[in-house]
């Protein structure tokens, strides 16, 4: 089976990271933002309303020779930040490193929300989380990974985010030199088409609390979004903390000495370095930083965004096992 490696290249403050994608005949090459959060494949196109786009790279069906419309089929998605992109649908190559798939969808935007238009690095999203909830009407269509899965050598992909660095996305085979120790496997829960899994506590500086609570793992999200326990527990620890409304979150004064974060998952303990989660400045005046760690207060679970990601090596398996697992190592 064939194998592919791309990488993962970080926006400022890791934001998000993006990984080239060239898709059609010849290649256009688009950056795309691999997201496990979602599992719709868009991209800015030539039907991208001109005011809506800024610099964007643009996917063109009508100079690709093997692009085919696919009649009657719409798209429209909205995220959790209050994004939201909509369009038509073709058919078309893609090729994500040596892994290509001859007729994946490509979901052509005819409208994108303001924060992907003056977002002129990212040309779009390549989604990783479950087929079950693409936004095409009215026949849903496949992710890429699922359309490869099958002549992968393993029905596998794998993150190696890294804090201010390129990261790698592998598909198809696990690089043993990418982390250290044991990988620990967890049962994923798909139900919500979303990599759900079971955190079975964590731990602040060296006090450790047994609690367990489910997270998805979300490569299209920045930040850590955990419970409010957890919040509480954390910044009552870091001198000056504060919930500010105005800034949208947790912060403190950039100069705080803050804790490392430990999650703890299967048999495995991750920990979050206290620079992950001095994130960024949150004003002008870059006296007060914004928290890598935010409460997920009414959405229903945890998100696992790339602060808590990018210190660990993550194994998506769809397939090894008869239901989905997610792995995680140190590194
Ligand atoms: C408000 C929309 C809710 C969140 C829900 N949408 C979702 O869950 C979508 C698929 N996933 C997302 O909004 C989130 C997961 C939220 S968990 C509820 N992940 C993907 C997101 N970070 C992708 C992104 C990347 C860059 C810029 C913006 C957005 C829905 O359609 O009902």
């Amino acid at each position: 089976g064939t194998h592919g490696s791309v990488p993962a290249v970080p926006e400022k403050d890791d934001i998000q990271y993006l990984t080239p994608v060239q898709i059609g005949t010849p290649p256009q090459t688009l950056n795309l933002d691999f997201d496990s959060g979602s599992s719709d494949l868009w991209v800015f196109s030539s039907e991208t309303p001109s005011r809506q786009v800024n610099g964007q790279a643009q996917y063109d069906p009508t100079k690709s020779s093997t692009s085919k419309k696919v009649d009657g089929q719409t798209w429209s998605i909205s995220y959790g930040d209050g994004s939201a992109s909509s369009g038509v649908v073709f058919k078309d190559v893609v090729h994500v490193g040596d892994v290509s798939f001859p007729s994946q969808s490509v979901e052509v935007a005819q409208k994108v929300s303001s924060s992907f238009s003056s977002d002129e690095n990212n040309d779009g999203l390549l989604g990783l989380a479950f087929s079950k909830i693409n936004t095409v009407k009215p026949d849903r269509q496949t992710t890429f990974f699922d359309n490869v899965m099958s002549n992968l050598e393993k029905p596998l992909w794998t993150s190696d985010l890294k804090n201010d660095a390129p990261g790698t996305y592998n598909f198809g085979y696990i690089d043993e030199e990418a982390y250290t120790g044991e990988i620990s496997y967890v049962p994923v829960d798909n139900s919500q088409g979303f990599w759900s899994f079971e955190a079975s506590g964590y731990a602040i500086g060296n006090k450790s609390v047994p609690l367990k609570f489910q997270g998805i793992a979300d490569t299209g999200t920045s930040l850590a979004m955990l419970p409010q326990e957890v919040n509480t527990a954390y910044y009552s620890q870091v001198p000056g903390a504060s919930m500010s409304y105005s800034l949208g979150g947790y912060v403190f004064p950039c100069d705080a000495k803050i804790p490392d974060f430990t999650y703890k998952v299967g048999d495995v303990s991750i920990t979050i370095p206290a620079s992950f989660i001095n994130y960024a400045e949150a004003d002008e005046d870059g006296k007060k930083c914004f928290g890598g760690i935010q409460p997920d207060t009414d959405i229903g679970f945890s998100i696992f965004g790339d602060v808590a990601l990018k210190a660990a090596f993550v194994v998506f398996d769809a397939g090894t096992e008869s239901t989905p697992r997610l792995g995680w190592a140190n590194k």
